[in-house]
């Protein structure tokens, strides 16, 4: 490190308090520079004269204070931000392509006047997939769809030609996305159940009581009007079919977590049977049949879809605290920053890169799995104020990113009043969102049971006496197994650092010198952990002072973050 440098830092920093600001790495350096080149080129641009400008510049030597008044990557102007769509919650109707019809035909040639029958069937319709992936990362285009819909079957034709298959479709979601049925409408069930409940009451004996004409079902040889069809010219419609899918479609209701990127995309509804041509139905007494049957309805389903970022450090802090300032520091992030609260309204997500594949790794480091680690990722969302468990500022939604973080990071100013008041008011909002949480869980788990066609039928129709909207009811059934619930561990068990920011501000020492007392207390255990839970994760919690707008300090959090993650 120069001596300027270390000079300019004497004067405003005590060195005892920070070190860290004073040993600068190979990598800090890199950032700082990288910045201050930008910072520079910037100020090229600008015909303004600022205190920097007046410092000849050398080569090697930092002019950190450069950044606070220059525009540059970390202190940008507001309106200098990358903001892609973003919707991390959305509802989603699925219909699975209806069968295409069955098709009437004959054979007809020059010599062959009453041919033998020759109606193709119908295709079956398409299915839909859905597949986490890596290169997607909101669901703002499903939401904005509402809808979607597999294409259906195409008919049977004549000369025995059966219907093309409907197109599938697949879901492309982020990783990280929990999809949760709702509601479900299954065509088949519901006939299924109608032709058992007729078999019961039909009388063995006579075969044809009670038949009565049915359109959807039937298709005539066109021409022949339904009237001139009694009932007893039909034979018995053929049992409802299924696609042989159904085999690989998860049990209903659909509960998924997809927390890794799927190679191959997963079923949720299989397209529906194609109808039956009219050659199916040919018997001794009826030779040439003059129906065929239509294809079946497509299953519908309605999905929740909600995304939970999956970074390995999540970023918790006040509005205003310098999180999205951070993330531009230790990544290529263009987070918008601003000096207001709620600047952030969406999560950003940035990845940090340890071995720029340059030859040796900056940082060594791996996985669980025991291959190497190159990266991590840090996810900064909304600042969170007191009493956001009460739905006040933006609430208490966007921890649900941060919920399955490895490794939380609590963001504090430390020129904005006591470090230690904000880090347990940080705290008593986590743990409030994961009571709710947990609530949320059991109230969920309580309602889940299998699902049940006709117990679903009759249940709705009870439901929609008293409301009209009976979406989302499942029966109860006490002796179905119950699904498990999506265990998460909780979150004060996940192992956290402060990240204490601003401190190239005047008098923020004394406030950081407080933290890290109440830290080290917390460590001992002379002071409970400020979620207030007996086995939270305390044992080894660390303050670190930086300035994210000079790039000071940063160097340190990718090994601090690193050992973390390894723990
Ligand atoms: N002096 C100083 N200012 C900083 C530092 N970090 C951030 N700031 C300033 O603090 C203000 C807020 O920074 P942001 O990064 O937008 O803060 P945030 O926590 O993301 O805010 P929200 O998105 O509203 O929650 C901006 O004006 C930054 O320039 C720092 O280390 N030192
Ligand atoms: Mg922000």
């Amino acid at each position: 490190m120069s001596s300027v440098r270390v000079h300019f830092l004497r004067d405003t920093l005590t060195p005892f308090l920070y070190p860290t600001l004073l040993e600068q790495s190979a990598i800090g350096s890199r950032i700082a520079s990288r910045y201050q080149f930008k910072a520079s080129r910037a100020r090229r641009c600008n015909s303004t004269t600022t205190l920097a400008d007046s410092i000849p510049s050398r080569p090697g030597i930092h002019h950190t204070f450069t950044a606070n008044t220059a525009e540059s990557h970390l202190n940008p102007s507001p309106d200098s931000y990358s903001l892609t769509p973003f919707t991390d919650r959305c509802t989603l109707l699925l219909q699975a392509g209806a069968g295409g019809h069955g098709c009437v035909s004959f054979v007809r040639e020059k010599y062959i006047e009453q041919g033998p029958a020759n109606g193709g069937d119908g295709g079956s319709g398409g299915s839909i997939y859905i597949q986490a992936v890596r290169g997607e990362t909101s669901l703002h285009r499903l939401a904005r769809r509402g809808q979607v819909k597999a294409e259906r079957g195409k008919n049977g034709q004549g000369k025995g030609q059966g219907g093309e298959r409907g197109n599938d479709l697949i879901l492309s979601v982020p990783v990280g996305t929990v999809v949760r049925e709702l509601w479900r409408h299954d065509p088949i069930a519901e006939e299924e159940e109608r032709q058992r409940k007729e078999r019961m009451t039909q009388d063995p004996n006579q075969e044809s009581t009670g038949k009565e004409f049915r359109g959807d079902k039937w298709l005539l040889y066109p021409g022949a009007m339904p009237k001139s069809f009694t009932p007893d010219d039909l034979p018995q419609l053929p049992r409802a079919r299924r696609s042989h899918l159904i085999a690989v479609q998860p049990q209903a209701p659909i509960r998924l977590d997809l927390d890794t990127p799927m190679e191959r995309p997963m079923l949720l509804a299989a397209g529906a049977m194609g109808g039956l041509g009219n050659p199916n139905f040919v018997t001794k007494e009826r030779p040439n049949p003059k129906y065929a049957t239509r294809g079946e309805e497509g299953i519908k389903l309605t999905l929740q879809l909600e995304l939970k970022i999956l970074a390995d450090v999540g970023l918790v802090g006040l509005p205003n605290a310098g999180k999205s300032t951070l993330l531009r520091a230790l990544t290529n992030s263009r987070a918008r920053v601003g000096n207001w609260a709620f600047t952030t309204l969406q999560p950003n997500i940035g990845t940090v890169v340890l071995d720029n594949f340059k030859g040796r790794p900056k940082l060594k480091a791996a996985r669980r799995s025991g291959e190497p680690r190159t990266n991590f990722t840090i996810a900064d969302i909304p600042g969170l104020i007191e009493g956001a468990h009460e739905d006040r500022g933006l609430g208490l939604g966007f921890l649900r990113h941060i919920e399955r973080a490895a490794v939380l990071a609590f963001v504090v100013d430390l020129s904005a009043g006591d470090a230690v008041k904000a880090l347990k008011g940080l705290w008593t909002e986590v743990s409030e969102y994961e009571r709710l949480r947990g609530e949320e869980v059991n109230a969920e788990t309580e309602a889940r049971t299998t699902w049940q066609p006709l117990e679903l039928q009759e249940a709705a129709a009870a439901a929609a006496k008293k409301d009209s909207d009976a979406l989302g009811f499942y029966p109860m059934d006490s002796d179905l197994p119950e699904l498990p619930p999506l265990t998460m561990p909780p979150i004060s068990s996940k192992p956290w650092l402060v990240i204490a920011t601003k401190a190239d501000l005047p008098d923020t020492q004394e406030n950081f010198l407080k933290l890290q007392e109440y830290l080290s207390a917390v460590r001992d255990g002379t002071d409970e952990h400020p979620s207030g839970k007996k086995n939270a994760w305390r044992s080894d919690v660390q303050a670190l002072p930086i300035s994210a707008i000079r790039a000071e300090g940063v160097d340190r959090i990718p090994e601090m973050v690193v050992s973390l993650l390894n723990d």
